[in-house]
């Protein structure tokens, strides 16, 4: 407890401190306020922030309250004098299974587009302190793209990473393997015909957002991927394709 003290004594000398990472610092100070992390300092001289997911029973997913919680925790420790790298981590089981599906099951395009849905997502990419992803169990979707947005990723022997959005009628869905030369045209077609299973619509979406990236900067890419993202929320495949997962079924897409 005495290094966290000193550590809200330190940002409160601070005349450069903002009232957000003050009222940040408070609940990180008091410990335990937070609902959806888990938030420490670790290391022999305490110098490691530390930052463990903890929704176990939806398997870490990344609710709104959960992503403002890990910006809040980020801004304390980037304020943190004595803080000089930061840990994510997740259960034994899931780093993070992606966005909350629940949550944003019944979004439409005009609410991802007018909110800026995730836009707030990049704030990992942007620390200036050095940040660790220990990564075990599944890391799927935008589970996967937070453990990529930090600098360093140690995984587990379990650890899953992947992109399944396309099963839920959304972007993105890429995935690269390596096979033995007599096994891989039979595996291509098997992979043709996984994809060809999902939503074409949605499907040319994701590829339009991987070939813009190769042209833009890094923020370009996030921003476009973004918009894009949004604009699956228009079509009915992102619609049958999140209520076939909460419903527990296996999605019927139309290609529209
Ligand atoms: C940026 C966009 C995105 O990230 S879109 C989301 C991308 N992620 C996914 O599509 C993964 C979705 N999850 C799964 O496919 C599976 O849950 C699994 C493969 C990760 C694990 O399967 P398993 O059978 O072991 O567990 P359950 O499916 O029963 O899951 C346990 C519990 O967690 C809830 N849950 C899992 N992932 C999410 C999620 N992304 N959003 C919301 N909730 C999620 C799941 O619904 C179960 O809860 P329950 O109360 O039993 O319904």
């Amino acid at each position: 407890m005495a290094f966290l003290c000193r550590s809200a004594a330190s940002l409160l000398k601070s005349p450069r401190a903002a009232p957000a990472v003050l009222s940040a610092c408070r609940l990180y100070s008091s410990g335990g306020q937070y609902e959806y992390i888990l938030v420490e300092k670790r290391g022999e001289k305490s110098d490691v922030g530390f930052i463990q997911l903890n929704r176990p029973k939806a398997l870490n997913a990344l609710c709104d309250g959960l992503m403002k919680e890990l910006k809040q925790a980020l801004d304390v420790f980037e304020a943190d004098g004595e803080v000089g790298a930061i840990v994510i981590t997740g259960s034994d089981r899931a780093f993070a299974a992606g966005a909350d599906i629940k949550e944003m099951q019944n979004k439409t395009f005009q609410d991802c587009y007018r909110g800026d849905f995730l836009a707030h997502w990049n704030r990992v990419s942007q620390s200036k302190k050095p940040v660790i992803a220990a990564v075990n169990g599944f890391a799927l979707g935008g589970g996967c793209e937070l453990a990529m947005m930090c600098d360093i990723i140690y995984a587990g022997e379990k650890a899953q990473f992947g992109q399944p959005e396309i099963l839920l009628g959304t972007i993105p869905g890429l995935v690269s393997k390596v096979y033995p030369v007599d096994q891989l045209v039979s595996e291509a077609v098997k992979c043709g015909e996984k994809i060809a299973a999902n939503s074409k619509l949605v499907s040319a979406m994701a590829k339009e957002a991987v070939n813009a990236a190769f042209e833009m900067t890094l923020a370009e890419g996030n921003h476009f991927e973004k918009r894009l993202f949004h604009a699956t929320f228009a079509t009915g495949d992102q619609k049958e394709g999140m209520t076939a997962f909460v419903e527990k079924r296996k999605a019927s897409f139309q290609d529209s």
